[in-house]
Formats: structure tokens, sequence, C-alpha cells
């Protein structure tokens, strides 16, 4: 059953309201990773909550505690629980997404700035959050305001599930999806899931998602002296932390990405010839790749290979060092205490539970051999296992009808490289099948700088995201 033909012209004619919405959202900068902004994230939840509640949607704030971060309690941004319809006649879908973005300053290298939305004159609309995920998000409000200004009723029932932590580890959630899903709870009934929160492979294919990878995230202190040395002075004459610290981050990882720590790369069975040809025959090539990173690195010439890399197998970056000297010039510190911070990404059968005694173990026995006097502590701040879907069921068969309505493509069906960790826990609270629904394309950028949507995406997708629940709608109760 197509969308009617008045909400694909409502979305058309709505277009510029539309962008003007995502700029607003974008201009709240819902960073939860950053303590600073813990109330930003507090007013996005508010405006979010506003503008749902404009469209008729009954929703509820849900508190959902306190938590510590970089040693400061804070409090937990609420999670949105939002429902539409209780018609037992009609599939009760449960969306979810998040209103909390990565962190981003112009001085990254974003060329304008990052929390004021830029319409480029190519269409695209740059900003932080535009794709990840303020722009899905509103592109579901943006669904909903047509159905309630013109007084139509949904075509299914929906439960709504906004949260504001997902960039910084889904705090919270599992324990309310876990409570909410048993019997009496608000997603008591729902019959399938969808998530709008990643990308196409590439900028032409629209895709369907069956796949996350999971994670965990490392922070490793070393500290030694009592405060920050003048090198000349103390150079060659104590144990240095930072030169510790990179010895210890320079065994986690070979530069073709392989894992060096034992056991974690032998828990994941090689592909054989017949996945290898899943990967072959999607629409992509190492360009591709090479296109949205911005410069010719790709790791491998050869297109599954790559395409393995970011799906099929775990990987391990390292992201950072908290205290090292950053700034301009050439001051000559020892720094006192540095802290390093990478993350695996895992894929079945991994576990944070599996992988991170391996990781700590290691750790710590290489640590052991280099015999310092430094102190090294380890952290894991947060983690979420991966996730794999059945592609046969009604939920991707009617985004593959939605998809081909409104692009005239087949979708690509990939597995995702990055993580949204309360994706499990929904598919086995509720026992149903989850899909994820990409608005934006591969080169949007999001954590990166410039993060941008394109005009297109945002109004195609958020025709996709609708006609998408009138085919949910198409297939008999
Ligand atoms: C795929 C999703 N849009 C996303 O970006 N997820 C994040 C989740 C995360 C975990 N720690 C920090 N962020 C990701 O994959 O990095
Ligand atoms: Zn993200
Ligand atoms: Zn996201």
């Amino acid at each position: 059953m197509p969308a009617p033909a008045e909400f694909i012209k409502f979305i058309d004619s709505n277009a510029d309201a539309f962008i003007q919405r995502l700029s607003d959202a974008v201009a709240i900068p819902s960073i939860s990773g950053d303590a600073s902004h813990r109330q930003d994230v507090f007013k996005m939840a508010e405006w979010l909550n506003a503008h749902l509640k404009a469209v008729g949607v009954d929703t509820q704030l849900v508190d959902l505690g306190k938590h510590t971060m970089d040693g400061e309690e804070l409090p937990l941004p609420p999670a949105i629980l939002g429902r539409i319809g209780d018609d037992k006649d009609k599939k009760t879908v449960l969306i979810y997404g998040h209103f909390d973005v990565q962190p981003a300053n112009k001085s990254d290298g974003w060329d304008t700035d990052p929390f004021a939305l830029t319409i480029l004159p190519d269409g695209k609309l740059v900003g932080r959050g535009s794709s990840d995920d303020k722009g899905p998000i509103l592109g579901w409000l943006n669904v909903l305001q047509y159905h309630f200004q013109s007084n139509k009723p949904l075509p299914v029932n929906l439960r709504l599930c906004f949260e504001g932590m997902e960039e910084s580890g889904s705090e919270g959630l599992d324990e309310l999806v876990e409570k909410e899903s048993k019997k009496g709870g608000y997603f008591d009934g729902v019959e399938c899931v969808c998530i709008s929160d990643n990308y196409w492979l590439n900028t032409r294919t629209p895709a369907l998602t069956y796949g996350l990878r999971g994670l965990t995230y490392f922070k490793l202190t070393v500290s030694g002296p009592a405060r920050d040395l003048h090198s000349g002075v103390f150079g060659r004459t104590v144990h240095e932390p930072m030169t510790d610290l990179i010895h210890l981050m320079g065994r986690l990882v070979d530069v073709q990405g392989k894992i060096l720590i034992p056991g974690v790369e032998e828990m994941v069975d090689v592909a054989g010839d017949e996945e290898r040809a899943i990967y072959e025959s999607l629409d992509y090539t190492t360009a591709d790749i090479e296109q949205s990173a911005g410069a010719p690195i790709a790791l491998s010439a050869n297109k599954v290979d790559v395409l393995m890399g970011r799906m099929r197998y775990p990987s391990l970056s390292l992201h950072g060092i908290e205290g090292a000297f950053s700034g301009v010039g050439a001051k000559t510190v020892i720094p006192a205490k540095v802290s390093g911070k990478f993350s695996i990404r895992l894929v079945p059968p991994q576990t944070p539970d599996a992988v991170d005694p391996m990781v700590i173990s290691y750790i710590e026995k290489e640590f052991a051999k280099l015999k310092s006097k430094n102190k090294l502590t380890i952290e894991n701040l947060h983690g979420g296992k991966p996730w794999v879907a059945d592609v046969n069921h009604w939920n991707f068969e009617a985004a593959k009808k939605a998809t081909k309505e409104i692009y005239h493509q087949n979708p690509d069906l990939t597995r995702e490289g990055g993580s949204i960790p309360v994706t499990l826990t929904f598919a086995e609270s509720l026992g149903v099948n989850v899909l994820l629904l990409p608005m934006g394309r591969g080169d949007d950028g999001a954590h990166s700088t410039n993060e941008k949507l394109d005009r297109a995406n945002f109004i195609e997708g958020s025709k996709l995201l609708g006609t998408y629940l009138y085919e949910i709608a198409a297939i008999a109760k």
C-alpha cells in the first residue's frame, strides 16, 4: 500500500520549513559526552518533547537517574517515550532515535560553525547532528506532522523511544527498555522496531541494515611524577608516563588493522566464498570509501576486504590522549599523567564480557614487561554487544518495498560498522525483528568535521519513513 499522494506532496511543499526545524535542532549543542553541555542535552529533550506533543504524540519524559563521567556525578538526560494509536487491527511499530550528538568545535577543522546549520548551494545541510541523528528524528516528526495537520490516522500504532546518551554508551536505557518490554509495559504489544541512525554505503544506493558492530571502550592512564616536568632536567632521568603509554598503545593494533591482543581476532571465524559473494554484490567500490574518507587511503584495493573490514570483522581504533601537550608551539614538557583512549568494534560472537578480560590481562602483562615505576590504571568506559537480524522478515520486506517506491531502486543490504548499543536489547527484550533504515549517505561525515545531510536525503528520507509505515500496514495482521 503506497503512502497517499498528499503525504508525498505535503513533504515536498513543506521542505523549507522542515529544514528550518532541523536548523533549530542543530542549534542546540546537545553533546552527551561533555559535562559542560549536559544542560543542552536536557534542553534538546524539552525541545523534542514539545515538538512531538505539537503533532499529537502522547509523551512522557523518563528520569534515568545519575551517572559519573570524568569523576563528576551528572544527571542523565531523560528518555522520551511516546505513543500514538491503540488500534488492535493495526500493527504496532517502535521507533528509536537519539537526540544527543558528538562533540564539535570550529577549531577541529569545520568550515562553518558546527551548531549553525549551513545550507550549501549543492543542497548539503552542514551541521553537527544533521545526519547523526537529528535529521532522521525530524524525518519521523515530518511524517507525524502530515497526519496530525491533515487529520489522517497513522497506518500503524506507534511507540517512540528517543534518548540523549547514545553517543556516550546509552547509560540507563537498557534497564528502561527491559522493564517496558514486559507485559503491561510501555512497549508491550510492539511487533517490530525501526531505527534510522546509520548511513548508506555510498552516495547513490539506499540501504537496509541488518547488523551492527558492538563496542568496548577503554581509557588507560599512566601517571608518575607529582607534576609536569622539564624535559631538559628530567629527560632520561625518570620513567616518562607518555613514553609508557605510547608503547602500550602501539602494541594494540598493527598498521594493517590487525588486532594484536591475543584471542580477540581468533574468536571470529573467517568468511567463506559464499559469504564473500554477499559483499561482492554490494554497490560499492574502494573509491567510495576513499571519497568519504577524503583521501586515497583504503587498506586494500579489494572491495570485499574493505567491506568486510568495516562490517564483518572487529577493528581497534586509537582515539586520543588526554593530558598530553597538544597546543601550538614547542613546549618541552614531560606530562605527569596521560590517558590514552581506544575502542574495539566487536562482531558476533564477541561481547564486551568475553573480550574485556583479554584486553586487560594483555595490557597488564605488556606494562609489567616495561618494568616502569609509573602507575597504570585501566578503565572500561562503556560497551555494547553486536547485533545481526533476519533480513527475510516482513519488517525488511516492507522497508524494501518503500525504498523501491521512493528511490526506484533496490536497496543494498548492509551491516553497519558503527554501534547502537540498545539495538540488541530491543531485539532480545521484545523478541521482535529490528530494522535499520538509514536516511543519510556514506559521505555524511558523522562524528567528523563538516557533518552534513543532503537536502534530498532529508526530504526523500522523510517520505521513505512514512511510506515504510504504510507498507507495514499493508502486511496482513
Ligand atoms: C551508528 C550510530 N549513529 C553511532 O554513531 N553510534 C556510535 C555509538 C557510540 C558509542 N560510543 C560512542 N558512540 C558509534 O558507533 O560510535
Ligand atoms: Zn553517532
Ligand atoms: Zn547515531
